[in-house]
């Protein structure tokens, strides 16, 4: 699913009304019932009052449709008409066809002291969507400070008001709880940044032109600028077995991963390994993890180094259809040399986390060594030791996507919608995934299931698009069945059966 920016959704708009020989009208009816339909499955009690708070815009014209709607669904529903500017013609046929239905509307004009909202009102805030041309100032920016101090339970309509859907956010900006998002996802939908303001987020879908067609109507460039990874086309891309297919079919993964005092790391991505699909493993540990490797994951092949507690001297690579490094590992001055020597030696796209990414962060001239189209799976601090601080969410993926095209490397951002840039310029965005899996080893986990995907032969940027999402919808079934607060790395992994099964459907 393609996520474009403003403009671009404005021109879409209108390929769609053109294509389908519709009225500007009619495609913000077909947006407001979406939106309403998703209303009332959150809100079914009609007894509960509503109160839309609408600008003058086609935002608040998608207020006054809802409004209409909710209404003649017998909702207790009223309208807040903000006074901020000309209305959009379509506002303003919406609010003529408000008339006669029995629903209050309240005039806001500037200077007008603040309306009174009883405190068990849903507020739907549609004063301002895509259309923001400047942060929000004045009365209307008191009145969202207004808003923002009341108890009520904000839902916003396509974007909370006056937040910047391409860019960092200037100004004052409706908090809201719930943000059901109109037809195509926005960047700004996927800013940690945000997480505040947006509240939960949802994506409500009616039929638009095809975005890929868009390309001359934009003006050039790329006719989107992300893409949301969705099951539909992910499910499609996983591989078939077939009867006669073995072990040696499902590709060798190697592994270098533990050190004394970390070998769990070790222990969980070496399972995430198998268990993601791969056929052999074999684990590259210090000499005093060998007795836990064995014991604990019994299907993992043992290489052991010469050092009792660090890996130093890794052996022939050539038997190996995949390599994951770093989880654990440290960054001793030995480890360093090994992490050289692998980088060096390696010639296929390989999968490399934690102290590897902090060790090639510390010795920049690493990264030229890098295998073309690897995997690296930096969280924000480690992206930023290697590729430098940046100002704002926006600012780092423009870097994450410099970077990746630059070095040839699919760079997996690891944050609550994890992006991936890769080698041809793409950005990818992961809808699944939970706070229950910030707990110690779920990165060791992705590692685990990206380096076993690349060792079944997925291509690298279909490995991280399938490994993301597997991984962070194997958390999300973990977290229902066990609560977010008791997720452990462990029942990821073991959860990603289920996962599998799930994408596959
Ligand atoms: N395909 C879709 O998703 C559709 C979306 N529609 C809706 O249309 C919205 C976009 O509508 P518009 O382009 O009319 O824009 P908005 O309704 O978001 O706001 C534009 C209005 O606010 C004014 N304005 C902008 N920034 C301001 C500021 N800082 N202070 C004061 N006034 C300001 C503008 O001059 C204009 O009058 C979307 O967010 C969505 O809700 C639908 O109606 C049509 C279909
Ligand atoms: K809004």
């Amino acid at each position: 699913m393609r996520i474009l920016t403003a403009a671009q959704l404005r021109a879409l708009d209108q390929a769609t009304i053109r294509a389908e020989k519709i009225t500007s009208g009619e495609l913000m009816e077909r947006a407001a019932k979406a939106f309403t339909k998703a209303f009332t499955r959150h809100f079914p009690d009609p007894e509960r009052p509503v109160v839309v708070v609408c600008g003058t815009g086609n935002n608040g014209g998608d207020g006054l449709v809802v409004a209409r709607r909710l209404k003649s669904r017998n909702y207790k529903v009223s309208v807040i008409q903000a006074n901020i500017g000309t209305r959009s013609a379509d506002n303003q046929d919406n609010f003529k066809r408000l008339k006669g239905q029995g629903i209050e509307v309240r005039q806001l004009t500037q200077g007008d002291p603040w309306p009174a909202i009883a405190p068990e009102a849903v507020v739907v805030d549609a004063l301002f969507g895509t259309g923001l041309g400047r942060p929000v100032a004045g009365y209307w920016a008191e009145l969202i400070d207004y808003l923002n101090a009341l108890p009520n339970f904000r839902v916003a309509v396509d974007l909370p008001s006056g937040l910047s859907s391409d860019g960092p956010q200037e100004g004052p900006c409706v908090h809201a709880d719930l943000t059901l998002c109109l037809g195509l996802p926005k960047l700004a939908l996927f800013a940690p940044a945000n997480t505040q303001l947006l509240g939960n987020w949802e994506l409500v879908t009616f039929p638009l032109a095809d975005p890929d067609r868009l390309h001359p109507e934009v003006g050039g460039g790329p006719a989107y600028q992300a893409t949301l990874n969705d099951a539909s086309e992910l499910g499609g891309l996983l591989k078939k077995r077939y009867a006669n297919d073995h072990k040696g079919t499902f590709g060798h993964a190697f592994l270098v991963a533990g050190a004394f005092g970390t070998m769990g790391a070790a222990v969980i991505a070496g399972r995430a390994v198998l268990r993601a699909g791969a056929g052999l493993l074999t684990c590259h540990i210090p000499r005093s993890g060998y007795e836990i490797m064995q014991i604990s994951f019994p299907e993992a092949m043992c290489k052991v180094d010469t050092h009792r507690y660090h890996s130093t001297e890794i052996g022939d690579l050539g038997a190996y259809d995949s390599i994951g490094i770093g989880p654990g590992i440290g960054q001793e001055a030995l480890t360093v040399e090994a992490v050289r020597s692998v980088l060096s030696r390696y010639e296929r796209p390989m999968v490399i986390d934690a102290d590897a990414i902090n060790i090639i962060a510390a010795h920049p001239e690493l990264l030229k060594l890098i295998p073309k189209n690897s995997l690296l799976t930096p969280h924000p601090k480690e992206f930023a030791r290697l590729f430098g601080e940046t100002e704002h969410d926006f600012a780092r993926w423009q870097v994450q996507r410099e970077v990746a095209k630059r070095n040839g490397l699919v760079i997996v951002l690891k944050t609550g919608f994890t992006s991936i840039a890769t080698p041809g310029g793409e950005l990818y965005f992961n809808p699944t995934g939970n706070p229950g899996m910030g707990t110690a080893g779920t990165g060791d986990a992705l590692t685990g299931v990206l380096t076993g995907l690349l060792a079944q032969g997925y291509d690298p940027v279909t490995a991280a698009r399938l490994g993301v999402y597997l991984h962070g919808l194997a958390g999300d079934l973990a977290a229902e069945e066990l609560s977010q607060e008791f997720l452990l790395a462990e029942d990821v992994v073991s959860h990603l059966g289920q996962a599998y099964r799930k994408l596959r459907e």
